[in-house]
């Protein structure tokens, strides 16, 4: 049988590459605005229409407004409910949320208060009978600097003890045109110390030379996006060998780089090559809200796309339960709630 919606939706997925802010959906959008007493008739301005491609700066702009509306602890702890709900929703076993520690002097929001309201939400949604295991990354800003970089990573590790191990990991993320990669490498080096995981946002764009830097000095757990790992440093495959060699799994975000126009086509989508080397990927939406996308959805594309069956989805999906960040007991968990899952769906 081939693959279709339905079956998108009923297999079990694990979501790992998902920024919180750029997950909002329409409706919690709608209910963040009315807290606010903002008229909500701005969608294109807020999030990507269905088939409709831009560019990374309206996706900065994006955030930038969506930011505007979560700007207190109020709609931080919706915004984290309300997505780790919409995920549950899609079948999402184990979701790994990202964000970055963010103060808002207007609402008198500070970063503790911000990763304490985000812990909040995660823990209350715990409490619930949703089947889905959440886990937190604190994301590092390429815009900023070093030092509010080892701030998040002391808040990472805080909080890690605080929240019994819901924080796992380093995130490098923000506009990939801005800041250098390189600058951040005492950070993550300061968090792999701690045994933090890494999971940065890497060749987003042609970069050639932080790309290989940070690999080679920090090799991360996860590399984001990889659009470009197969660029050539003075003729040769440096960067793309490098992971190669060190397995390195990607985070696939087909849907953003269509859409920021990183890259032309789903036809031409790095996926391809990497999952044809049978190099660990695992399929994720970024940002669902902005992107108007959800996981499934990233499922069937790579499908209809790529001619992959339901047998070949569902390995996809079962593969990615080994690059999560979290322990072999609850890795055991999920592959054998895949398992049980199998027979009905595939
Ligand atoms: C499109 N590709 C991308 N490339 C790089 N960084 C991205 C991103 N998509 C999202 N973010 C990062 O996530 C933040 C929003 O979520 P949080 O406020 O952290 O929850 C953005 O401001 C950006 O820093
Ligand atoms: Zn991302």
């Amino acid at each position: 049988m081939s693959v279709n919606d339905e079956f998108c939706r009923a297999l079990p997925k694990v979501e790992l590459h998902a920024h919180l802010n750029g997950s909002i959906s329409e409706s919690t959008m709608k209910t963040l605005t009315d807290m606010k007493g903002i008229k909500y008739d701005n969608k294109p301005q807020l999030m990507f229409e269905k088939d409709r491609n831009g560019t990374l700066e309206d996706a900065f702009r994006m955030f930038k407004m969506i930011h505007e509306v979560t700007d207190n602890t109020d709609a931080v702890y919706k915004i984290t409910f309300d997505v780790i709900h919409d995920f549950a929703k899609d079948n999402v076993k184990y979701l790994e949320l990202r964000t970055t520690p963010r103060s808002e002097p207007s609402s008198s929001m500070t970063k503790t208060t911000y990763v304490e309201t985000v812990l909040k939400a995660i823990n209350d949604c715990a409490s619930e009978d949703l089947d889905i295991i959440v886990r937190l990354i604190l994301a590092i800003d390429r815009r900023h600097t070093l030092d509010v970089a080892l701030e998040t990573v002391q808040m990472a590790v805080k909080y890690r003890e605080k929240s019994n191990g819901v924080i796992v990991g380093i995130d490098l993320s923000g506009d990939p045109k801005k800041g250098t990669a390189t600058d951040f490498i005492p950070a993550f080096k300061e968090a792999q110390k701690h045994g933090l995981k890494l999971a940065l946002h890497l060749a987003e764009i042609p970069a050639p030379n932080e790309t290989l830097d940070v690999l080679k000095q920090v090799k991360p757990d996860r590399i984001g996006h990889g659009t470009c790992l197969q660029q050539d440093i003075g003729g040769n495959k440096h960067i793309e060998q490098f992971v190669i060699d060190k397995k390195i799994p990607l985070e696939i975000c087909m849907t953003s780089n269509i859409t920021t126009m990183t890259v032309e086509g789903f036809d031409n989508h790095h996926f391809k090559y990497w999952y044809d080397i049978g190099h660990p990927c695992t399929i994720c939406t970024d940002d669902k809200g902005v992107f108007t996308t959800s996981i499934s959805e990233e499922y069937k594309i790579a499908a209809r796309t790529f001619e992959l069956s339901r047998e070949e989805l569902w390995e996809l999906s079962y593969n990615s339960i080994n690059y999560i960040f979290s322990n072999n007991d609850t890795k055991t968990l999920l592959q054998s709630k895949w398992k049980d899952l199998k027979t009905k769906i595939v």
